[in-house]
Order: C-alpha cells, then structure tokens, then sequence
C-alpha cells in the first residue's frame, strides 16, 4: 500500500487542484518514499524537490493540503518531510532535471569569482552589449537570489509573483511588471527569477538588462543596419528582464523595437517582467499602445520595508558578513535608517567598519557614533508631537483630540493612524507612545500600529495618504 500512497495522492490532486497549478509544481516531482513508523499508526512521506524555491513554495502552497489527502488515504496520520533532492540523485535518470548551484555556473562561465551583490547594476550598466546572442548566463548577478532577499509585508505580493513566474515562466502574469522606489529590491528580485529559472533549466535563454542598455543596443543598430542582430538578440529569449523602463521616455524608436521585441516575445510565450519607478499608467512619455500592454499581465508594488523586515535585512546582512548584530543594535537603526534597503546596507557598512577599525563590539553606543551624522539630520524632524500636529492637520481634526477621550470615527482613526508613524519613524516605545496619546495603554497603540500596517498593503488610498504624510514629516 506504501508503494503507490504517493501515485494515489497524486490522482486525487490532480483531481482537487487546477490543472496548471498541478502540472506546474505537483507532477513534477519524483515519488515520495513513504516510512510507516514502528507500529504502523502513522508514517512519514519524505518528498524530494530539486530547489529551494520549490521547496519553499511547495511548503507554503501545498504542504497542509498534500498531508491531508495522503493522510485520508493511508487512513492515518501522514507527515510531510520536503527536502532539496542530492544533486547526484537529481542529475540521473527520469524525474526533474540537474540542478546547478548558480553560483558555480556563474563562476564556471566568467572564469573568475562572483561579483558582489552591490556590483549588479554597475556592472551590468557598464558592460556593453554584446550584439550576439546572449551568454547563458544572462548577465545575471548570482548573488541576487531568492534565498538572499528577505521577505516581507513590503515585498510579499511582488515576491510572490516573482516565484510563480519562476516556477512557470510564460503562464501567467506574463508580463510582470513591478514598481517601486529606489533601492527597495526590485534589481534583486528580477535577477532571483533570472537564477531561479537558470538553476532549474541550465539551458534557458535569459537576458537582463537595464532599459539604457537597451536604448544603447537600439541606436547602435540603427547606425550600422544590423536590425537583424536586434532581433536575433531579443526576440529569441525565454525570460527577459528589463530594469528601469521608465528610461524609454521620450525615445521613439527604442520604443517600436521594444514593442516589437515584446510583441514577438509574448507570442511564443517567453516570459517578461519589467521594472519602474512608477506604475505603468504613471509613465510619462511612452506610447500608450506600449503602457497599456505593460498592465496587460500583472503590475505589482514593492513597498519601503516595514520596521521589522528593516531589523530583518539588518541581520541577515551583518550575518553574511560574519560580524552578527545585536537585535538592539538592529531595532536601533532600523529604526533611524528607513527610507530604503539601499541607506540600510549603507549604515550597515558604517557601522561595520567602525567595528573592525576601533576594534570595540557592535552596539547602540557605536551605531550611534558611527551614525552620527545621520542621525542628527533625522533628530532634528521627527518627534511624536510632530506627528501628532501633521496628522491632525491634514485630517482637519484638533491637536487636542490626539490625547481626547473622544471616540467618534472621525477623530478616532486620525489618532489610530498617527500611533502607526509614531511607532515607526521614532525612537519612542509604545508605553511612551500610549503616554503621549493621552495616558493609553500600549495594548491600544499596538493594536492601532498593527491595524493600520495591514491596511497600508490592501487599502492604496491609505497607503498614499500615509506616504504624503511621511513625506511631509521627513521635510
Ligand atoms: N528584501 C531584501 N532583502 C535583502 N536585500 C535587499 C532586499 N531588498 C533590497 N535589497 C538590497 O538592497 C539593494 C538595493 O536593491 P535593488 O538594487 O534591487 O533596488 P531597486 O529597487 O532596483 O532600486 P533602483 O530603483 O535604484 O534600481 C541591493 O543590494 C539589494 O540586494
């Protein structure tokens, strides 16, 4: 019965699921070993993937689901064990194909170490384009991957779409276009679709580059007639990932071969995700015929990264560097540095090399020193009394009702709202913060934080109306 649980489950999802969702992550997949335990009462289905992409998304997609059909039909309880499949294992026979780390590929191709994430656009911007077909690795920096980008409220939606897109290229969200300010991740998410796909299919044809180099490309073939080398360039890909489109305003012909390279590309499926500073309805100078079709698939934001997924990349990137940071230390900067992943890194790296030349450990005491001047551009703006007065102007309520008993909606969601920036933009606890709402309970400041955090990411009217408010703030 052992033998064919896993063949059985796979009929009865087959039948459960949508078609695409299970050709695209379930059938895929190797037979399950199955281990009943000693006395036979449950057992433990052991599923092997070939990366970890998959593996994260089949666990957050499937797993609950999977366990519970395969549990009814072995009539007891059967846990899900999902690991990365020995590349050995993966690279013979049937079943998915080899998986290749792409770090190795990149270095086995250049000849030479890796770049360092921080070398991504630079280097790519700086390289010339080649005018024959592009290179297996896409010119994709293989330090920007899905493993080392943190996840959060901020990224979620965009995050999400990226790894269906890497799962499945040329099915849905064809094209995916994603906007965002600077420096929030969207360079790094497009080359994790580029690796992720590249590890799982080593021969795809993946090209990213940034929109000048495109623009460039365009004008250079223009002067010499080579217009077939265009094409053989950009319209025989299966992923093109092209940053910066808001570049294209105001060039015409860069435009028509865009849309011409688009135009061929989305007829054979291949898939294109772009990236901007604005959504697409929001570009200026570029031909609508070309706007209209970059909304055509699914547009998605990246947001600034809220508190906790600021403390989050903090860690982790102290942690890469070997030089782990306090939690404090991370709360404390987190706190002071919030515009973008970009200023993040930037601190981290002052703070790191403070560390390493005084030779003293990292905490608040020389973060703060390190972050000296930052810090006092930013102590000057923004207080809770600041915040208090910003909000109650600009929903045309008192000041005095930020500290009122009163509870009406109409000054009771102002209030609810300027405990959200009072939280995030200063250094206050939320006990302090409760004081200078009029003597309240932490519990009320942090349910308001909270509330409000999760309607920024579903209401776009509030999330405008709390970026002016922010901008305002920050002067
Ligand atoms: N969620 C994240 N986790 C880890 N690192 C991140 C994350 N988001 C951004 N970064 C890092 O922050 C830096 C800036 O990100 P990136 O270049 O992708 O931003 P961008 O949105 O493309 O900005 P721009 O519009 O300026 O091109 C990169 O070094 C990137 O690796």
């Amino acid at each position: 019965m052992a033998a064919d649980l896993w063949q059985r489950g796979c009929e009865k999802l087959a039948a459960e699921l949508p078609e695409q969702q299970f050709n695209t992550w379930i059938r895929p997949l190797p037979a399950a070993d199955v281990i009943n335990d000693d006395d036979g009462g449950s057992a433990v289905v052991t599923l092997r993937v070939p990366n970890r992409f998959k593996l994260d998304w089949i666990r957050n997609q499937y797993a609950g689901r999977i366990e519970t059909v395969l549990s009814e039909l072995a009539g007891k309880p059967v846990r899900l064990d999902i690991t990365l499949a020995p590349r050995e294992a993966a690279s013979g026979g049937p079943g998915p194909r080899p998986v290749a780390a792409p770090q190795h590929i990149a270095q086995a191709l250049t000849g030479g170490p890796a770049p360092t994430a921080n070398a991504a656009h630079g280097a790519a911007a700086a390289r010339p384009a080649a005018a024959a077909s592009p290179s297996p690795r896409g010119r994709l920096n293989p330090l920007l991957t899905f493993d080392t980008l943190v996840p959060g409220r901020a990224n979620q939606m965009a995050r999400t779409a990226a790894l269906h897109v890497a799962g499945a290229p040329g099915q849905m969200y064809n094209p995916l276009f994603i906007y965002g300010g600077v420096g929030l991740g969207k360079t790094h998410l497009i080359h994790a679709v580029g690796n992720a796909l590249l590890a799982d299919k080593p021969d795809a044809r993946i090209l990213y580059l940034h929109a000048e180099q495109f623009i460039t490309d365009v004008v250079r073939n223009y002067q010499r007639k080579t217009f077939d080398e265009l094409k053989a360039k950009y319209h025989n890909l299966d992923l093109l990932l092209i940053d910066d489109v808001q570049f294209f305003a105001g060039k015409e012909r860069t435009q028509e071969e865009f849309f011409n390279a688009f135009e061929a590309l989305l007829a054979k499926k291949a898939h294109i995700i772009m990236t901007s500073d604005t959504y697409p309805k929001g570009l200026v100078d570029i031909d609508e015929r070309l706007t209209s079709r970059f909304d055509a698939g699914l547009t998605v934001a990246i947001e600034p990264p809220e508190l906790e997924m600021r403390v989050a990349i903090l860690m982790r990137k102290a942690e890469q560097e070997g030089s782990p940071m306090p939690e404090d230390v991370a709360f404390f900067v987190a706190k002071n540095v919030r515009a973008n992943v970009r200023e993040l890194e930037g601190a981290l790296r002052k703070i790191l090399a403070y560390s390493r030349f005084s030779q003293k450990e990292i905490n608040i005491g020389l973060a703060r020193e390190a972050l000296k001047d930052l810090l006092s551009i930013q102590n000057r703006q923004i207080g809770v009394e600041n915040i208090q007065k910003t909000v109650a102007d600009f929903y045309k309520i008192k000041v005095a009702d930020m500290y009122s008993k009163k509870r009406p909606a109409s000054i009771a969601r102002p209030r609810q709202i300027a405990m959200y920036p009072a939280k995030e933009m200063t250094q206050k606890s939320l006990p302090e913060i409760g004081e200078l709402f009029g003597g309240r309970d932490h519990t009320t400041v942090l349910h308001a934080v909270r509330k409000i955090a999760g309607e920024r990411q579903k209401n776009s009217e509030l999330n405008q109306q709390l970026h002016v408010l922010e901008q305002t703030l920050k002067g």
